[in-house]
Parts: structure tokens; sequence; C-alpha cells
């Protein structure tokens, strides 16, 4: 049943209910234990906590990319447990994007080259509208001028924003971000984090990110720390 379905309102964009990832072994490995939040469309998230503390993990079971030991994670009020793999990846293609510390961009491939290749996979666009698709989405990120640059032709912060553009290229609902600016100087952390920001504000996309970066956690609306796995409620700010 649906979230929407148990409260008459709207389903929350993203919901965690009892998450738990624990990894089989001689002695078990918990990752995430027992994590619950609802996260509404347009909001900025920053999850946050010591190293080793779950973040990367949670973050994978939010992506689709890891399926929980126990739990659920509700997509616009989807329950995602009993999907298949191929219903799954359709989900990510469609509804969410990922950032990545490291940008993953393909080096052979210029900016604009990039940023189409997940239209192509959907493949709602023909190849012009892709074209055009995917020069806005840089030119609103300030690359109009790096269209044709290859990912070794530009900066730190260049690379991270055209992976930006990247995820934002099938109009996902939700961006998951790991470590976002976590490989990048002052100056670029800015424009990247600048970009996520602006991308909440004015397409109202969700936008959830792990960080090490308490500053810029700071500046999100909405803070979810975690400690060996579980949520620490006392070093949670913003609404639940
Ligand atoms: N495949 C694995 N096998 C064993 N332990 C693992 C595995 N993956 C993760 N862990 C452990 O699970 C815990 C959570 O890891 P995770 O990467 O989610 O933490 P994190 O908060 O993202 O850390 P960091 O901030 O250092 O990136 C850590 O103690 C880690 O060592």
């Amino acid at each position: 049943m649906s979230a929407a379905a148990d409260t008459g309102s709207p389903a929350p964009l993203l919901e965690a209910r009892s998450l738990t990832r624990i990894l089989p072994a001689v002695v078990p490995v918990t990752l995430v234990k027992d994590v619950d939040f609802r996260i509404g469309a347009a909001e900025f998230v920053a999850i946050t906590g010591p190293s080793g503390s779950g973040k990367s993990s949670l973050l994978y079971l939010l992506g689709l990319l890891d399926r929980p030991t126990e739990g659920h994670v509700l997509i616009a009020g989807q329950d995602t447990g009993d999907m298949s793999a191929s219903e799954l990846a359709r989900m990510r293609l469609e509804k969410l994007g990922f950032v990545f510390q490291f940008h993953f961009l393909l080096p052979e491939f210029s900016a604009l080259e990039n940023v189409m290749i997940p239209m192509q996979k959907l493949g709602k666009l023909g190849p012009a509208r892709q074209k055009d698709h995917a020069t806005d989405l840089l030119a609103s990120l300030g690359l109009g001028d790096f269209l044709h640059r290859r990912p070794d032709q530009l900066s730190g912060g260049q690379r991270q924003r055209v992976a930006v553009a990247r995820a934002l290229a099938n109009s996902p609902d939700l961006i998951l971000a790991d470590e976002p600016t976590g490989s990048l100087d002052s100056a670029s952390t800015e424009q990247v984090f600048e970009s996520l920001q602006k991308i909440v504000d004015t397409q109202k996309t969700t936008v959830v990110a792990v960080t090490h970066d308490l500053e810029l956690a700071g500046r999100m609306e909405r803070r979810i720390h975690l400690v060996d796995g579980r949520i620490d409620y006392d070093r949670q700010q913003g609404s639940s």
C-alpha cells in the first residue's frame, strides 16, 4: 500500500522505512540500522556523520543500487522492495540522478556528449532535442562556453558541474550526491554547491547529499546525522 493511501496526503518523494542493511559474514556487519525519514519535493538535505557511519551505504540503498536486508525505500509512494532488477534500473534512469565524488565522465567524449548519454539510454528525445537539452543544462550551470571540451580539458569544478548536468539530463525528481565536493577546492566547492541549490530552487528537484563538510551541510535546509548506521535524532535538524 502506498504512503498516499495510508494518510490521504501526498506521498513524500522519498521515504525510508525501518531501513536496515547487514552484510552477511561470520561476524555480520551492520551498515545501516532502522533508518526512518520522509523527504519531500524541492528539499535540500545533507547526510552527515563520522567516517564509517554508513552515509554512503544509506545513499546506495536510497539510490536503488543496493537492496536492504529489512525495511523499505519508497519513491513517490511506490515501494521499491518488490521490483525486479530491470524495473529498478528503469526507475533509476527515469526518476533519479547521481553525482559521485569522482565525476565518472567518459574521457573520450565532450561535455555535451556526456550529458546526452542518459537521454540516449532513456530514448524519449530524438538526437536534435537531446543536444538542445544538454546545451541548455550546461549553459544553466555556467558551462555554455565549454560544451565541446573533453573532461581532461576542464577544471575539477567544471567537470563536477558537467556531472551535475548529466545527473539532470532526464529531469529526475531526486538527485543523490555522494561527497559531490569532496575532491574540490573551496572555489569549485562553492560553484558546485550553488549549482545544486539552483536546481532545488528553480526546478524543484530534491537533492540529498552526503557530505563531510559541516559548513556546507549547515547551509542545506535539513540534516540527517548518522552514527554507527543509525540516525542520531539529537543532531538531526530541519523537518522530519
Ligand atoms: N563491503 C564491505 N565489507 C565490510 N565492511 C564494509 C563494506 N562496505 C562498508 N563497510 C563498512 O560499513 C561501514 C559503513 O561504510 P560507509 O562507506 O557507508 O560509511 P561512510 O559514512 O560513507 O564512510 P566515509 O565517510 O568514510 O566515506 C564502515 O564501517 C565500513 O568499513
